[in-house]
């Protein structure tokens, strides 16, 4: 009954996943997909220049890669970066910053699908963090069942940082790796871990000295479920993850209203620019354009 209830839940899911992900077909290649024909373990690195920020059409593209990988009898799913410097910048800020309400709207479904893709993923799934991973980019490495992450980047939701709430489901996400008191003080003070920290507090599970170490320790941590039944594990993964999946299907048109009266607040809004002001001027200088 219940092993029904989940397959009729994730067939449920699907459709909406799958009716998204044909919507649009970017022209440059966002996400770059490998599948090792000696181990079986697909590799899908972010591909979206400068900095892998998640917007409608790269969260469309890994929703689709990974409903392939799913369907291509794939061992194992790696998530990676093909920027040797960001893992994943988080959010597209120009998605929240004076959004269009519409195009906003669906920037915050596919938001909510690609973390529901990659969190009920039937595979085995693991980040090779060779970069840094701040927010949204955090939150897809959480949504993996395994972190290894390469020596001085950072990792968090530092969401408070630039004035936001992180909505309940992306805590829960992390509240699934780190302990609560911890993922609290974490959240409210928008930290950002190193990655000696990320170790130490558990939100990372290995560090590696090369993206061709991480990558490798990834395969190690797939290769551990060799024994398993897939299907066995695939249902036990899911069932152990729906009480915190629920929370967000259960009322994804609330969650979406509240993100948008949210980050529609002039308060929130001006903060927001205020923040993604200093990143352009950071940038500029560094380029020495200012
Ligand atoms: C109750 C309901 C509540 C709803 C709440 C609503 C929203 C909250 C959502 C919660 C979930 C997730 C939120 C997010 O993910 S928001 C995004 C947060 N991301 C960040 O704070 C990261 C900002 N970026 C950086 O810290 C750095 O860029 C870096 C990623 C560490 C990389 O540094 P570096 O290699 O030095 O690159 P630059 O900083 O020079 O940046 C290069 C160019 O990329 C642009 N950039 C950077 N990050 C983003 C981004 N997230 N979105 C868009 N663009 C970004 C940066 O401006 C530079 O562009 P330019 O060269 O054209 O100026």
């Amino acid at each position: 009954m219940l092993r029904s209830k989940i397959l009729n839940r994730i067939r449920l899911l699907k459709p909406v996943i799958d009716r998204r992900c044909m919507s649009s077909a970017s022209k440059t290649p966002l996400t770059l997909l490998e599948v090792d024909d000696k181990s079986g373990i697909a590799t899908l690195s972010l591909n979206r220049p400068p900095v892998n920020s998640l917007n409608i059409d790269l969260m469309n593209s890994i929703i689709e890669s990974i409903t392939e990988i799913e369907g291509n009898k794939s061992r194992g799913l790696i998530l990676t970066s093909a920027n040797d410097r960001v893992f994943c910048a988080g959010l597209d800020l120009n998605e929240l910053h004076k959004p269009n309400q519409e195009r906003l709207k669906e920037f915050w479904a596919v938001f909510q699908d690609v973390w529901l893709a990659l969190h009920l993923c039937s595979v085995p799934t693991a980040a090779a963090i060779n970069g840094h991973a701040p927010a949204g980019g955090c939150l897809l490495a959480t949504a993996c069942e395994y972190r290894v992450m390469l020596p001085q980047m950072t990792i968090g939701l530092n969401e408070t940082q630039f004035g936001y709430m992180a909505p309940k489901w992306v805590m829960l996400s992390y509240l699934s790796v780190l302990p609560r008191r911890l993922a609290e003080r974490a959240l409210t003070q928008g930290k950002l871990f190193t990655t000696a920290e990320a170790l130490d507090v558990g939100l990372v599970d290995e560090i590696a000295a090369s993206k061709e170490e991480a990558l490798a320790k990834c395969s190690t941590f797939i290769d551990s479920f060799s024994k398993a039944n897939p299907l066995a594990r695939s249902l036990t993964k899911k069932q152990i993850r729906e009480p915190d999946v629920q929370k967000l299907i259960a009322d994804r048109a609330g969650d979406l209203k509240e993100c948008l009266e949210y980050i529609n607040s002039p308060l929130l809004q001006d903060g927001l620019g205020a923040y993604f002001e200093a990143l352009k001027q950071k940038s500029r200088s560094k380029a020495g354009k200012s």
